[in-house]
């Protein structure tokens, strides 16, 4: 895990970065108020923060503050370090966003066991965020989630000019492996079919599910030959095996429509949804197991 030092003194700094060392804590620094706001804002930034309560620019309180009026969607742990114990300071410090506090000189072992008490925190924020992104039969993203990832793309796309596929993709005559087999036997099949698919995916490719038995891929900075080759990756994924469950080997095979904004062109999110949309129709008219790409 990662914690940001914020101190302007050198000598603390060392100490401290060299004690967190040694605990098995990754370090990244900053010598301002400032700088430390910065780190904290990125958007891998480290999620504990200590902050010494007196630097230039923006003081420790200063930062807390502004990263608790910013819009960060994770969870920053915050530790101020100060010479200053009165009630007064502490109460202005935790109003402002801070955590916790340590006084200055501090306690080595005082140090660690509050560190870890962040670490906690940080660590069940970082679940439930991860919870709440997620489908909770198939694991990979929920609807909400996956279509914040598009619309974030999308944004992107029309600033940066590089091309966004998305992919639909359906399982085939899913309504007849719940008849036939049993609702948790499909529960199963839909649990392994997405494992598969997202087992194929680049590192930047994003799966989710869209409802029921209808998946979405967004593919950024990817033309429509990149998203054929990952679309026929998936299709096959699906259909080279059956699922074997406890009621039985299933065949199954899924139907894909594929849509492209290309980098010179813009499209709005439901737009490009429905486009999609209609080649997954297309691609179950044509006899299913394939893939079929938007006009
Ligand atoms: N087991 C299970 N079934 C689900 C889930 N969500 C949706 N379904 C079922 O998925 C089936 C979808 O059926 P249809 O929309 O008729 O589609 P289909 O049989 O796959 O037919 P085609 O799409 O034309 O190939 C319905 O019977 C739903 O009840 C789920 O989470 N688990």
């Amino acid at each position: 895990m990662k914690i940001l030092i914020a101190d302007d003194d050198p000598s603390s700094i060392l100490y401290l970065q060299d004690m967190l060392g040694e605990w098995g804590y990754e370090v990244e620094v900053a010598v301002d108020g400032n700088a430390a706001a910065e780190i904290l804002r990125r958007s891998d930034g480290p999620l504990l923060a200590i902050l010494d309560s007196m630097m230039p620019g923006m003081d420790g309180i200063d930062v807390c503050r502004g990263i608790r009026q910013s819009d960060t969607e994770r969870y920053v742990y915050m530790i101020i370090l100060t010479s200053r114990v009165e009630s007064e300071f502490i109460v202005a410090a935790m109003n402002a966003g801070a955590d916790d506090f340590i006084s200055k000189p501090f306690n080595d072992e005082e140090m660690r066991v509050r560190v870890r008490a962040g670490r906690r925190i940080v660590e069940l924020g970082e679940q439930l965020r991860r919870r709440a992104s997620r489908d909770a039969l198939t694991n990979i993203y929920n609807r909400g989630a996956i279509i914040e990832i598009l619309e974030k793309e999308l944004s992107r796309q029309g600033r940066s000019q590089h091309a966004v596929s998305i992919l639909f993709c359906d399982v085939d005559n899913f309504k007849a492996i719940n008849d036939t087999h049993g609702h948790l036997a499909g529960d199963e099949v839909l649990r392994v079919l997405a494992r598969r698919m997202a087992a194929t995916l680049r590192p930047y490719d994003s799966f989710g599910r869209y409802g029921g038995e209808e998946m979405l891929g967004v593919f950024p900075d990817c033309g429509l030959e990149g998203a054929l080759e990952v679309a026929e990756r998936m299709r096959a994924a699906v259909a080279e095996a059956p699922v074997k469950t406890e009621f039985g080997d299933i065949d199954v095979t899924v139907s894909i429509g594929l849509a492209t904004v290309d980098k010179d062109q813009t499209c709005k999110l439901a737009t490009l949804l429905q486009r999609a949309d209609d080649a997954l129709y297309r691609a179950k008219a044509n006899g299913k197991n394939c893939i079929t790409i938007a006009h």
